[in-house]
């Protein structure tokens, strides 16, 4: 059997526990968003998140076998502030999406509602050597999560998705040779956003993420959310099309969801 495709070998996320114990820990991620539960700290809007990308920071996009990912040297894209108490570097973003005509996809929920699809773009704290030493710290990564939902075209996605017929196969990687700011991928506005301490969505389930959640989704259309499904992966019947890469979300535990807003 492929073990490749965590998502469908055996009983997919629900049996992760068995290889990684962390699965049922105290800070795991995605979770639900109650609105009712949330928290406003006027801290957060003290302090503003300071989210900066540039134009030549996206070098390449490959095939991960559970995403898509575009891969950056983090030159001049860097985030600070808000809840994040020193500079975070760019990496990479990807994202998780559901199926045909289903509402699923997201990996967040806000009151119990998904979104089609949900964008990550992840960051590692500059107080680490780099990514790999940084991923299993408690600090070490902050991961904005924008979601996607269906209303008019994003042309600047648009360019992405383009190159996903380039990248058939787990592995296939290809460079992208034209500027790509990746604040594009930004919802309009960005000062709302709720935050919470976490973790990697997939195994390893390192409980190193700050992830801060925008609170206003990204328009993008409905063909562009039926192209992230023509990425093709492993799956224990044979290579088909990719969807259904989320992990539902976990229980919140002793944890409070600050919101930047009031
Ligand atoms: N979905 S997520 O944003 O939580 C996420 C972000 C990054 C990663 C990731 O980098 N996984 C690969 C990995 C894991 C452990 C050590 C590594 O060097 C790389 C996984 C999930
Ligand atoms: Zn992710």
């Amino acid at each position: 059997k492929k073990r490749g495709n965590i998502y469908l070998s055996g009983a997919g996320p629900s049996a992760w526990h068995e290889e990684y114990p962390v699965a049922k820990g105290k800070r795991q991620s995605p979770v639900d968003i109650n609105t009712n539960k949330t928290k406003f700290d006027p801290k957060l809007a003290a302090d503003p998140l300071t989210i900066r990308f540039s134009d030549s920071c996206c070098q390449s996009i490959v095939n991960t076998g559970i995403s898509f990912q575009v891969t950056s040297n983090g030159a001049g894209c860097e985030l600070s502030g808000g809840p994040l108490d020193s500079t975070y570097q760019f990496a990479q973003f990807h994202a998780h999406w559901g199926a045909y005509l289903k509402t699923t996809g997201s990996e967040h929920t806000v009151d119990g509602v998904s979104y089609p699809a949900e964008l990550h773009l992840v960051h590692w704290n500059t107080k680490y050597d780099d990514f790999k030493d940084a991923v299993d710290k408690p600090d070490g990564l902050a991961v904005i999560a924008v979601f996607f939902k269906r209303g008019k075209e994003h042309p600047g996605f648009g360019k992405i998705q383009d190159l996903f017929s380039k990248i058939p196969a787990k592995g296939a990687k290809v460079n992208i040779d034209f500027e790509f700011n990746p604040g594009l991928l930004m919802p309009p506005d960005s000062e709302n956003y709720w935050t919470y301490l976490g973790s990697l969505t997939t195994p390893p389930l390192y409980e190193s993420v700050t992830w801060i959640v925008m609170k206003e989704p990204l328009e993008v259309s409905v063909e562009q959310i039926a192209i992230l499904r023509t990425l093709l992966w492993e799956t224990p019947n044979g290579v088909s099309q990719m969807y259904n890469n989320f992990r539902p979300p976990v229980p919140l535990r002793d944890r409070v969801i600050r919101a930047s807003f009031g």
